[in-house]
């Protein structure tokens, strides 16, 4: 069976397409991928030894019209391309994660008579894959609120999956991250990540608590910045060669499986890819969701999860005041809170959205 997974922009869209490719794999199927050249995809899925072919596309901007046709005429240039590509692999089904580059690949799956299959990994339906949902052979969800964007006949062909997680995030062991980012076994290690473009906001506000969590002599931290936000950020801590040791700082890390495995506690965006792995790893975590997602979907990706006692959340507009440090220091002072915390994560059970997924695709192919 020949499987196409397409989607663009940022890792939390592509991430998932990996984590299923993989299933996929070990089931026998070929995949191939389509995504834009520039986007992150390009260099994702060539690493993780997927065949990549790629495609123009653009979003338009309402504010400045003038971006309308251009994008139109990409998605039509496209759309004739990957027809003649679709129909030349003989593919058996196309998989849509999100992204514009999803519709030139849809739309010409669809004009072939190849199913379609849709996942949102967000708690909020994005453009595209509304777009492909009207038609799509199954429509796979992470979060079961966000069949609201959809009309009452597409609800026959929903399954709510989950979100698949890469290998490499299950697999990791405390100790090989521990050794990969040189942290001590006994030492309390925090993650901070903002997500794949990283959190200005968010990185200045745990910047501001340096001197608090180094005056513990065992704390360790795994700081990713975004690769855009790694300068000012090594500019505001200014770290001494010794605090060097104890607090590790990234742009962007290929290692994340790892440096979850080795984290006893995380301070992250609610990107709702990062959050699946968090979930999937039962990291005790304190969330703070960028509140200007379209439809604030960060906050609704987190809310069910902080309800069931998985994760503290906090807003953004409140990360410089005293509630973030308090919530850094319970997460990071209490034993107690870290294990009810990974126990009710645990009780999640979202490890099989990759054979889900598969399984419904499967289904779906011709
Ligand atoms: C601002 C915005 O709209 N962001 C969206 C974007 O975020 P973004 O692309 O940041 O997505 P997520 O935070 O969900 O996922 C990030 C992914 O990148 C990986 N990673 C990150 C940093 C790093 O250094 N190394 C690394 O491997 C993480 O492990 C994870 O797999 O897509 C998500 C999934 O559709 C959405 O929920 C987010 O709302």
């Amino acid at each position: 069976m020949l499987v196409v997974l397409s989607g663009g922009g940022t890792a939390g869209h592509i991430n998932p397409a990996l984590a299923l490719a993989d299933e996929l794999r070990a089931r026998g199927c070929d995949v191939r991928f389509a995504g834009t050249p520039q986007g992150v995809e390009a260099r994702l899925v060539a690493e993780a030894g997927i065949p990549f072919t790629p495609f123009e596309a653009a979003g338009f901007n309402r504010n400045h019209p003038l971006t309308l046709p251009k994008a139109v005429a990409k998605i039509q240039r496209s759309t004739g391309r990957a027809k003649a590509w679709l129909a030349e692999l003989g593919a058996d089904v196309v998989v849509g994660f999100g992204g514009y580059v999803c519709i030139p690949v849809g739309r010409a799956a669809e004009k072939l008579g190849v199913p379609v299959v849709v996942h949102e990994q967000n708690s909020v339906m994005g453009m595209a894959n509304k777009y492909l949902a009207k038609r799509a052979a199954a429509v796979c969800l992470t979060y079961e609120h966000a069949a609201g964007a959809l009309d009452e006949g597409a609800h026959s062909r929903i399954a709510v999956t989950g979100n698949p997680v890469r290998k490499s995030v299950f697999d990791a062991t405390r100790e090989d991250g521990r050794a990969r980012f040189g942290v001590p076994e006994d030492a309390r290690l925090l993650l901070v990540t903002g997500g794949s473009l990283g959190a200005r906001h968010l990185n200045q506000a745990v910047c501001a608590l340096k001197d608090e969590l180094l005056a513990a002599g065992d704390v360790h931290v795994v700081h990713v910045t975004g690769p855009k936000e790694l300068d000012a950020v090594a500019g505001q801590l200014a770290l001494t060669p010794a605090e060097e040791k104890r607090w590790h700082l990234f742009g962007y890390t290929d290692h994340m499986g790892e440096a979850m495995a080795a984290a006893d506690a995380i301070v992250s965006r609610a990107g709702a890819t990062s959050l699946a792995e968090i979930s999937a790893r039962a990291i005790p975590a304190l969330l703070v969701p960028f509140p200007f997602a379209t439809e604030d979907h960060q906050t609704t990706n987190a809310r069910a999860y902080v309800e069931a006692g998985c994760a503290y959340m906090l807003a953004d507009a409140d990360v410089e005041g005293p509630e973030f440090a308090r919530l850094v220091r319970s997460l990071l002072d209490d034993a107690a809170v870290r294990e009810r915390m990974a126990a009710a994560a645990r009780a999640q059970k979202t490890a099989d959205a990759a054979a889900k997924l598969a399984d419904v695709v499967m289904g779906a192919a011709r």
